[in-house]
């Protein structure tokens, strides 16, 4: 059994890949080996808007980070979470108040009447001083050094170019503009998680109609998922159909969430996201340029069905204090006439992107709405200010 002061465990033994043959999502490559060649982010941030054209979900490959430094990140989520629950109380995030920092314990929501979500998750603030007080588990702990560098990779070498490329993709003059929004120093929940989804009973799943999280945007900029070998991510297409996201061992899976939609759509969430799976390509263009992929996760195909499936995942948000209102500068979005109109809340101002986040996650994490609802019952939330979200089937 696990105890406040063990270390972690390496090498990491990662779970064996599904043999089923299940119907997999056709996702692009961006290779960020191209990126520092000659014309080498311009190439990228065409193969971007191609790909973003079918679904906003993409793999990364040529990161950087070593299968070892991923999975020393596994090991370290591994320890972290197979500590008691009475050892990771004192870590609890302060969900009801919108801080996702820290630990969320399993089963803090219904999903349907009499039955709770099955996954917690440990998320571990950006490295830019703001947050040098938190205090963490022992494995965290004792492991900051390598969590951090980990970290400040990821956002140095991996998020900054991505946004160079998205930048580029919307032909800003500045290709820094999104970078210059997305700063290490300043304040946003850019986090590092480690998330865990228990296995489930056949009953169970059979209740939930094998849905363990309803389908649903990421509220930040972009998600990125280290490899993940147990098959349960789906996403949902522009025809409707839901396809399982195929984890690839050396790529990172890259899935494009609300800021970037808000910042590159002419409507809010709701308008657009009710039009997602209409099959009209003018009507999805005006979804936003960038578009919020829609994804779940669910049971896992019979031989990966025992295995309790630990995930790393990097969460980028952009800064709080950033109004999300389309990029006015983008000659993309003017010829596309995604400009027009600003999405305001019912007070008339812009939503600023912290207020966003902080109010999804009172909402979505935090206790159930009091509707009676479980979550896998409702179709869509109010968050702030007459915005909604929508839940998928
Ligand atoms: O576990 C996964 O593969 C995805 C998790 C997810 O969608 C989320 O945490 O928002
Ligand atoms: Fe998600």
């Amino acid at each position: 059994m696990a105890t406040a002061t063990q270390s972690i465990t390496l090498p990491y033994v990662q779970e064996k890949e599904t043999g089923e043959s299940l119907e997999w999502a056709d996702l692009a490559s961006l290779d960020l080996s191209k990126f520092d060649q000659p014309g080498g982010k311009q190439e990228l941030a065409k193969e971007l808007t191609r790909a973003i054209g079918e679904v906003g979900f993409f793999y990364v490959i040529n990161h950087g980070l070593s299968p070892e430094d991923i999975d020393t990140q596994f090991a370290i989520g591994a320890s972290t979470l197979s500590l008691t629950d009475e050892e990771k109380t004192p870590y609890r995030a302060a969900l009801e108040k919108g801080d996702y920092n820290g630990w969320k314990p399993a089963g803090t929501r219904d999903l349907i009447p009499g039955v709770k979500d099955n996954f917690e998750i440990y998320n571990i603030p950006k490295f830019n001083g703001h947050h040098a007080e938190r205090k963490h588990p022992a494995p965290v702990t004792q492991h900051l050094d390598t969590i951090e560098k980990f970290s400040k990779h990821i956002h140095d070498h991996i998020v900054t170019k991505l946004l160079v490329i998205f930048a580029l993709a919307l032909e800003l003059d500045d290709e820094n503009w999104l970078v210059n929004r997305h700063r290490y120093d300043q304040e946003s929940g850019d986090h590092l998680r480690y998330m865990k989804y228990y296995h489930r009973t056949p009953e169970e799943n059979e209740k939930l109609g094998g849905v363990w999280l309803k389908g649903h945007s990421d509220m930040g900029s972009l998600t990125l998922l280290f490899r993940q070998p147990v098959a349960a991510l789906q996403v949902l297409g522009k025809d409707g159909s839901w396809k399982w996201v195929r984890p690839q061992p050396d790529a990172l899976t890259v899935n494009i969430a609300d800021a970037l939609q808000f910042l590159t759509s002419q409507s809010c969430l709701l308008l657009s996201v009710l039009e997602r799976t209409l099959d009209d390509e003018l009507t999805y263009l005006k979804d936003g340029f960038l578009k919020s992929s829609i994804h779940r996760v669910v049971a896992p195909p019979k031989d990966q069905a025992h295995i309790d499936r630990l995930g790393v995942l990097y969460m980028v948000r952009i800064e709080d204090d950033i109004d999300l209102l389309p990029i006015q500068e983008s000659p993309v979005l003017q010829r596309l006439g995604l400009i027009g109109e600003k999405v305001l809340g019912d007070d008339g101002k812009p939503v600023k992107a912290g207020e966003w986040v902080k109010q999804r996650v009172i909402r979505n994490l935090g206790a159930n709405t009091g509707s009676g609802k479980g979550d896998n019952e409702e179709a869509e939330v109010e968050i702030i200010k007459g915005v909604k979200t929508t839940y998928y089937n």
